[in-house]
């Protein structure tokens, strides 16, 4: 078997499912429970440091989405063992920060935009190259974030000119450390950093003036990394993080989390049919991802918390549901957005069956996701009948209280949370909601047909 296999095959990043769309319609109610698919960031990272770490990493309950899959793949191309035990478990051989070599083919990214950007920062500050590319969504997705910050630390990146895939990243031999502020709330970013930092003499500085997911920060102080986050004290929820380079990773056990930007696909489904009782078990609920559950509980709809744990340095619970009789419109206080920037498209359904008009802002990052995520999700809620004003950054929606009329075909735009936002408004709407490609699911929720059916929705592929 090469390196770049596993015992199930080679990993690859390319999409497998075969195209066609899905149907969603209108049930009673949802009730049981179920576990989710592990965190897809906190996957990532998994495999990503478990890369760099000296010795054997141990992950249990990995997603294993069509991104996680890239991520895999680019990292057995570029020299890392990578098996998967069995559903879930995967042990990852590091060979230690700055021991990566160059890939002997393009790396194909596929949809994800996580694995684009921290794989060129893990690239940056070694002496190797690596071509990117992706597929039609990911192509169109800026990339200067992180281009900026990698090509001060040393990196030579050329890329269409725009700054879009497909690039050529040429990694530094003599990588300079940075202290670098960020100009957009991104978690990508900042990790982009942190991984390049790694193999980079010295301190380097990221400055966050809005607090983003700190997965990479948990998982690098456990694995023995010389990093520290301070609050900014600027008045928002700014950080600034320490990482002291020519680091020693040493491999720890990964349990990863329930995703709760996929719970959020069920607990929006049961928040708009009353009379629905749902459980979801092991999900992490880390501060800087809940802002989904302040939202809901904002819209009277809140999540009951239970058997709070802590593993693997994340906080984790179970959560429960209630459908409420009636949701209440909210204006979302802006702030929360980088708390659930991937939940929105979800959190406009919610809104679309709510009495009265909410409005969302804070938002022009959701115009650069796998698809300009305002307007598809603008078109869909309007196509099934709900009112929508768009804003350059948010939109707002002006539900009635009674159910959306549906009856349309939703356009996914190679977006898998518009495709699953539109089925979760298919559960309440009085004509079954379809959507043209159901494919893009597979990228971060493989089995959300089955396991939102057996919580009593009625989706099929068509
Ligand atoms: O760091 C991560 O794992 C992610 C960060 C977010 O992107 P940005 O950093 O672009 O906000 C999010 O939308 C994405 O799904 C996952
Ligand atoms: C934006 C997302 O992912 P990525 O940026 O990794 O493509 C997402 O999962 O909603």
């Amino acid at each position: 078997m090469s390196a770049h296999e596993t015992s199930i095959g080679p990993i690859s990043g390319q999409k497998s499912s075969k195209a066609g769309g899905a149907q969603s319609k209108c049930v009673a109610h949802l009730k049981g429970q179920c576990s989710l698919p592990g965190d897809k960031s906190i996957s990532h990272r998994a495999l990503m440091l478990g890369a760099l770490a000296v010795g054997r990493t141990h992950i249990t309950g990995l997603l294993e989405g069509e991104d996680v899959h890239a991520t895999a793949a680019a990292l057995s191309a570029m020299g890392v063992g990578i098996r998967r035990e069995s559903p879930g478990q995967w042990v990852v051989d590091g060979v230690g920060v700055g021991a990566l070599q160059t890939p002997d083919n393009i790396l194909d990214m596929g949809n994800s935009g996580t694995s684009t950007r921290l794989l060129m920062g893990l690239v940056a500050s070694q002496p190797i190259r690596c071509f990117f590319t992706g597929d039609g969504s990911l192509r169109k997705r800026p990339m200067n974030r992180v281009i900026a910050p990698l090509s001060q630390m040393g990196a030579v990146i050329e890329s269409r000119g725009d700054g879009r895939l497909p690039l050529l990243i040429t990694g530094s031999d003599s990588p300079m450390p940075i202290d670098y502020t960020l100009p957009v709330a991104s978690a990508q970013v900042k990790s982009a950093i942190l991984l390049a930092a790694l193999n980079t003499p010295g301190t380097s500085v990221v400055r966050e003036p809005k607090a983003t997911r700190d997965h990479s920060e948990r998982m690098l102080k456990a694995m023995g990394a010389q990093i520290t986050v301070e609050e900014s004290g600027t008045g928002e929820t700014g950080r600034i993080i320490r990482i002291t380079g020519e680091a020693e990773l040493s491999p720890v056990d990964i349990s990863v989390p329930g995703d709760i930007s996929s719970a959020a696909f069920p607990l929006v489904a049961a928040a708009i049919r009353p009379g629905s009782q749902i459980r979801l078990k092991g999900v992490g609920i880390n501060p800087l991802r809940a802002g989904i559950l302040t939202a809901l509980e904002q819209m009277g709809a809140p999540v009951t918390i239970e058997n709070r744990r802590e593993e693997g340095g994340e906080p984790v619970a179970d959560l429960v549901m209630t459908g409420p009789e009636r949701l209440k419109a909210v204006t979302l206080d802006p702030a929360i957005a980088p708390l659930m920037i991937d939940e929105f498209p979800v959190l406009f359904v919610a809104a679309a069956c709510a009495q009265g008009s909410s409005r969302f802002t804070g938002l022009e990052e959701l115009r650069v996701k796998e698809s300009d995520r305002i307007a598809a999700m603008a078109a869909a809620l309007s196509a099934c009948g709900v009112a929508v004003e768009e804003v350059p950054d948010g939109l707002i929606v002006h539900g009635t209280g009674s159910p959306p009329l549906g009856g349309a075909t939703i356009t996914t735009h190679l977006d898998h949370r518009i495709a699953m936002s539109a089925l979760v408004l298919g559960c309440a709407s009085d004509r079954p909601v379809s959507i043209d490609d159901a494919a893009p699911i597979t990228t971060s929720f493989p089995d959300f047909m089955p396991l939102m059916n057996a919580l009593g929705t009625e989706i099929t592929l068509l």
